[in-house]
């Protein structure tokens, strides 16, 4: 891998935090990693934040990189692949990003056997605690799938999952981080309310919910004996739990989660 030219066609929020990752866990030297982008400023402060290799003709990223995410949104693909199909290197393999985007609907793009990665990453990639769930076509070998694998391991978690899943996934683990943020935010607002200054409520309310995720994630024991575990008997939780759930905070996030994969299955 460290001798790999990592490449990014796009060069927006989730380029940005995936090559922040890349580059913090020295996966490969930051000078081989590449990105394009439609405008030149976003792509001169990448250069100067993490020192990688720039280029405004996205050619040039096809034509130098093993490994090419495509990182414009997904009405954007369709003109970009057509823009550097001939470029792409023979045994490249290409990482769709894009919500709602198929391995199958991008293969046919290309007009020739390329070898496809879908992929649905996070913005959390940036400080190596990611979830990405992967897909592959049938052209890459077992050892170009551990390589996918590793890649995105560096930053964080990755798993294979069957494909028609990666809309759930997207809504699940690509978007979510945007509701968590606005928990967060409306914890803090909260407790700003009452007197708490605005930087401490933001620390205590991130390392909370920081805590209670490590809590599911590394005692395996289920959210809802973990909730229970908090509600002292006559306690003050009890009280917020049963006004959460008179708002009906747990059906608006199932009702959020089919909007969004409602909205991945409307984009071609
Ligand atoms: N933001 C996120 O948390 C996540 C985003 N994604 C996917 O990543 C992709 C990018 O999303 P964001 O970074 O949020 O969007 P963004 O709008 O921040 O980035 C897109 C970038 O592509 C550039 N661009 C547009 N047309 C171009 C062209 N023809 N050639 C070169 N560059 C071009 C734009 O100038 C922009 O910098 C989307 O497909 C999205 O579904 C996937 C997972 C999470
Ligand atoms: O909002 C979006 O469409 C992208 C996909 C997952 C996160 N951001």
């Amino acid at each position: 891998m460290k001798n790999k030219k990592i490449g990014f066609i796009g060069a927006g929020n989730m380029a940005k935090a995936i090559i922040g990752g890349i580059v913090n866990s020295h996966l490969v030297p930051a000078k081989n990693v590449y990105a394009s982008n439609r405008t030149e400023a976003k792509l001169v402060e990448l250069k100067q934040e993490f020192g990688i290799t720039i280029a405004t003709d996205n050619k040039v990223i096809a034509k130098t990189c093993d490994i090419v995410f495509l990182s414009v949104t997904p009405e954007m693909y369709e003109k970009v692949i057509e823009e550097i199909k001939a470029s792409i290197k023979d045994n490249a393999i290409i990482i769709l990003i894009a919500a709602g985007q198929s391995i199958e609907q991008n293969e046919q793009r290309f007009q020739r056997p390329v070898k496809i990665v879908k992929a649905m990453p996070n913005t959390p990639v940036l400080v190596g605690e990611g979830m990405t769930a992967i897909s592959t076509n049938a052209l890459l070998t077992a050892g170009e799938k551990e390589d996918i694998q590793k890649l995105f391991e560096s930053f964080g978690k990755a798993a294979f999952i069957d494909e028609s899943l990666m809309d759930v996934v997207t809504a699940t683990s690509g978007s979510s981080p945007a509701y968590v943020y606005q928990f967060i935010e409306a914890l803090a607002d909260g407790a700003v309310m009452h007197g708490l200054p605005r930087k401490d409520a933001y620390l205590f309310a991130a390392q909370a919910v920081l805590g209670a995720a490590k809590m599911v994630l590394e005692t395996g024991i289920h959210p809802g004996e973990l909730k229970d575990q908090v509600c002292s008997p006559g306690g003050t939780t009890i009280e917020s739990i049963a006004t959460l759930e008179k708002h009906g905070m747990r059906y608006a996030i199932i009702d959020a989660i089919a909007a969004n994969i409602n909205k991945s299955r409307s984009i071609h």
